[in-house]
């Protein structure tokens, strides 16, 4: 088979990666290919001592490899939704196939980009935009297509997790711990998407659409970041026998699809419970299989490399083969729309701390309230009072229960004079 010349556009933590295992590994790609894989331009402003290009046709002009009329695929690995949406749009209309590590790009504009490659007869790749290095895309697009997906759970922000977890075992700083994964390449280039929430929101609404074949809606997914994780949360939760992990779920249910990202409590004795530091897991629940568990670094220049230099051998394998062995690139060829749950509408299991006056009648009239509202409660801790204090915490965990119940008995305890302050929640999953 001839040579497939590719195209590198940005010289950052994972291009350099994808160049560097491009090089070591280029026996075993070829092998695996039947083909050679040729970097036949780089685009990049600056050079990178990560990753020695001067062997390299080096344009510092990343639109010159999108124009380059040898590059027959583009791997975008600038980011942003602006210049590289810009850059594939170009590299598609110049009939050259994609591969990209945007999870920004494809969660905002996939739906737009796949029909415009489709129309064209090429293929955009992206496979390192979610979990990293973990082949979690083609799991869920070939690996699993016999099943109906029930549902997916996933830690599938590494910088997110590695912060989570440096501060609940080595009770570091939140804002030392960042800088940290910054230091690691870890982070996106603006890290409150990793912090708050939107770099899984946009993994998980690609997981979703993946899953279930519906089409890339990211306005519709309910976000929830790390920032207000309270460290008294992270120990009660121990006491009770959980963890609290910040998870993207999508589950398919009668009534809709729930889309979330959020803090979740889950049981300890749970694989994905003991998902530490950068590594991410992804479970996919499906009708036939049962639970599927997928684990592997999530971030880092290397492991996500690995993902963008899988995706290359695969659209090699195409080009050699034609495009008629090509899978959709959302999974299924027609796409459904399902209507997408409000997070009031979404049925958990609900973790409530709250501080209340240490007297007696106190805690039956937050119990009555729950009971009122149909909320059972699974189990109570009342602590002891501190030194001096006259409140003392409550938690309670309780059954599944719709949110819009759950927020509005909420309400009323933190109504009651005898509970002070904010009444706090997490979002409680078996994940069984
Ligand atoms: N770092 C990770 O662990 C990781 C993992 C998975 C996916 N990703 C994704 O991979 C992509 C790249 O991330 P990264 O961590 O390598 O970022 P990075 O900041 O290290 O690298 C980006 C590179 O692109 C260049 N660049 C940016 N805008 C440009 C422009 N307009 N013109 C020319 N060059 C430009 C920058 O100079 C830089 O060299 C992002 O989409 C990111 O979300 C990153
Ligand atoms: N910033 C992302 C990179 C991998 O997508 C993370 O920390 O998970
Ligand atoms: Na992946």
């Amino acid at each position: 088979m001839k040579p497939v010349k590719i195209g590198v556009c940005g010289l950052g933590t994972v291009a350099s990666g994808t160049i560097n295992v491009l090089t070591r590994n280029v026996s075993e790609i070829t092998a695996r290919t039947g083909c050679e894989i040729i970097i036949e331009q780089v685009g990049a402003r600056r050079d990178n001592p990560a990753c020695d290009t001067s062997a390299l046709n080096v344009s510092r002009d990343i639109f010159d490899v999108v124009r380059n009329p040898e590059v027959e695929m583009v791997v975008e690995l600038i980011g942003g939704t602006s210049v590289a949406k810009e850059l594939v749009e170009e590299a598609i209309a110049n009939g050259k196939h994609v591969v990209t590590a945007n999870k920004a790009l494809i969660a905002e504009f996939g739906n737009e980009l796949f029909a415009k490659a489709e129309a064209k007869g090429v293929t955009i790749a992206y496979e390192a935009a979610v979990a990293g290095g973990i082949p979690i895309i083609k799991a869920l697009r070939e690996g699993l297509s016999a099943n109906k997906v029930e549902w997916l759970a996933g830690i599938i922000n590494g910088t997110g997790n590695f912060i989570l977890t440096e501060m609940r075992d080595k009770g570091r700083d939140f804002a030392d711990v960042l800088k940290e994964a910054q230091e690691l390449g870890y982070a996106e280039a603006d890290p409150t998407f990793d912090v708050e929430g939107i770099d899984a929101a946009h993994k998980l609404v690609i997981l979703a659409s993946l899953a279930f074949g519906m089409p890339l809606q990211f306005d519709k997914i309910f976000t929830e970041g790390i920032s207000n994780i309270a460290p008294e949360d992270v120990s009660y939760a121990e006491e009770l026998g959980y963890r609290i992990k910040h998870l993207g779920i999508a589950r398919n249910t009668e009534q809709g699809v729930e889309l979330r990202v959020h803090p979740t409590m889950i049981p300890e004795k749970r694989l994905i419970a003991n998902v530490d530091g950068v590594m991410n897991a992804v479970l996919v629940k499906g009708d036939a299989v049962g639970p599927t568990l997928y684990y592997g670094a999530g971030a880092g220049s290397e492991p996500t490399a690995s993902a963008v230099v899988a995706d290359i051998v695969d659209v090699a394998r195409q080009v050699g083969a034609g495009q008629q062995v090509k899978v959709p690139h959302m999974a299924f060829n027609t796409l459904q729309d399902l209507p997408i749950l409000g997070i009031e509408e979404v049925e958990t299991a609900y973790y409530l701390r709250l501080s209340a006056l240490d007297q007696p009648g106190v805690l039956s009239k937050i119990t009555q309230i729950l009971s009122d509202a149909g909320i059972s409660i699974e189990a109570l801790i009342q602590k002891e009072p501190a030194e001096g204090e006259d409140h003392v915490p409550v938690i309670l965990l309780t059954n599944r229960t719709i949110e819009k119940q759950l927020l509005s008995a909420k309400a009323a305890i933190a109504a009651l004079d005898s509970v002070s302050g904010e009444v706090t929640h997490i979002r409680v999953e078996s994940l069984g």
